[in-house]
């Protein structure tokens, strides 16, 4: 028997590890956009499932924002046919009229499409095809802004998409091995026009920046930027727990949350407290900065009689009696 290629094993090795112990016989979901990543997941997928007791199951949703969207996604689901995928689902999705820019809006309806695609089919996990190189553009993107650790984590290997696990196996395998194997395997994937549109930073650090750090700092940056964020997921979970206890000591009986509970505790752990209080309250995520947090925090640290911090939202957070308490605001 010929050997297998090495980036086909690879891969394959990387979803047998995202796919051990998930509870259940249900089946997996692959969502493919017809690029090399999501192709060579599916690819990989399509093998190792069935041998874990899983079917394995394919979605592509249409976002119906380029011309011959929907040909592209009914030629995924011809492939997805062939190779033997059972659900095969093709989502469309009306982006316009969502909050946020094109980008934010196309993501917000692609993941909801796939988590209403995994409740119907009772789908055990949905998978992504993100990569180490989506991960490093992810990290360098992160400390450009000025992100803190959350950020800087990047892209977490697995997440609760409302009840259903999201998993994203490929996040150590690098974008040349996913192209690799589609070669090896006869695989023509589509190529993204949104990819190398440079009016897009994600695309200008793609193009741009990684070739650049490579070529000064050699080709283990990438791995490098990827095991960054592994090293600082590890950590913001540490810490993410300590916040969880001091949130739950620092609730007072009567609402809001208590100084004298929040002026000791290191400043990480009580911006943690005070962002996951504000998401409580209403904020929405995309819009909750540092600002509002440090508004919050100088409630609590730099108290000089000052007027209720603004959260987006609508919501105001004012310090009376030795407590934060929210109010309406308007
Ligand atoms: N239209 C789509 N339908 C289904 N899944 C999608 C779609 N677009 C993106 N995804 C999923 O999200 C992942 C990340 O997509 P994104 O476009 O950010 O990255 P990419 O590196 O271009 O991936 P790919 O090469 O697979 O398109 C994809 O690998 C795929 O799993």
């Amino acid at each position: 028997m010929a050997a297998l290629a090495p980036p086909v094993a690879a891969i394959r090795v990387a979803v047998r590890r995202a796919l051990t112990g998930l509870p259940g016989d249900g089946p997996v979901l692959v969502a493919c956009s017809g690029g090399a990543d999501s192709l060579a997941l599916a690819a990989a997928t399509a093998f190792v499932a069935p041998r874990l007791g899983h079917a394995a199951g394919l979605v592509t949703v249409d976002h119906g924002l380029q011309d011959g969207s929907a040909e592209r996604a009914e030629a995924v689901a011809a492939w997805a046919r062939e190779a033997g995928f059972a659900p095969i689902v093709v989502a469309r999705v009306e982006v316009a009229g969502r909050p946020g820019g094109p980008e934010a809006a196309a993501r917000e309806a692609r993941y909801q499409a796939l988590t209403e695609v995994a409740r119907q089919h009772e789908a055990v996990a949905v998978l992504t095809g993100h990569t180490r190189d989506d991960q490093a553009e992810t990290v360098l993107l992160a400390l450009a802004r000025g992100a803190g650790p959350r950020g800087l984590a990047g892209m977490p290997a697995r997440r609760d998409l409302s009840g259903v696990p999201l998993l994203r196996p490929l996040l150590e395998i690098g974008r040349e091995q996913t192209r690799a194997a589609c070669v090896v395997l006869g695989l023509q994937p589509w190529q993204d026009p949104h990819n190398t549109d440079p009016s897009y930073a994600r695309s200008r650090v793609r193009a741009d920046v990684l070739p650049a750090l490579v070529r000064a700092l050699g080709p283990g940056v990438l791995d490098n930027l990827a095991r960054t964020a592994r090293l600082v997921a590890a950590d913001n979970a540490a810490l993410d727990e300590l916040a969880e206890t001091a949130l739950a000591a620092a609730r007072h009986p009567e609402g809001g949350l208590g100084v004298p509970e929040l002026v000791d505790l290191p400043p990480s752990v009580r911006g943690r407290v005070l962002h996951t209080w504000a998401r409580e309250l209403g904020a929405l995520p995309g819009a909750l900065s540092h600002r509002h947090v440090a508004a919050l925090d100088a409630l609590v640290t730099d108290w000089h009689g000052q007027g209720p911090a603004d959260l987006p939202g609508g919501v105001r957070v004012l310090r009376r009696a030795g407590r934060l308490s929210p109010v309406a605001s308007g």
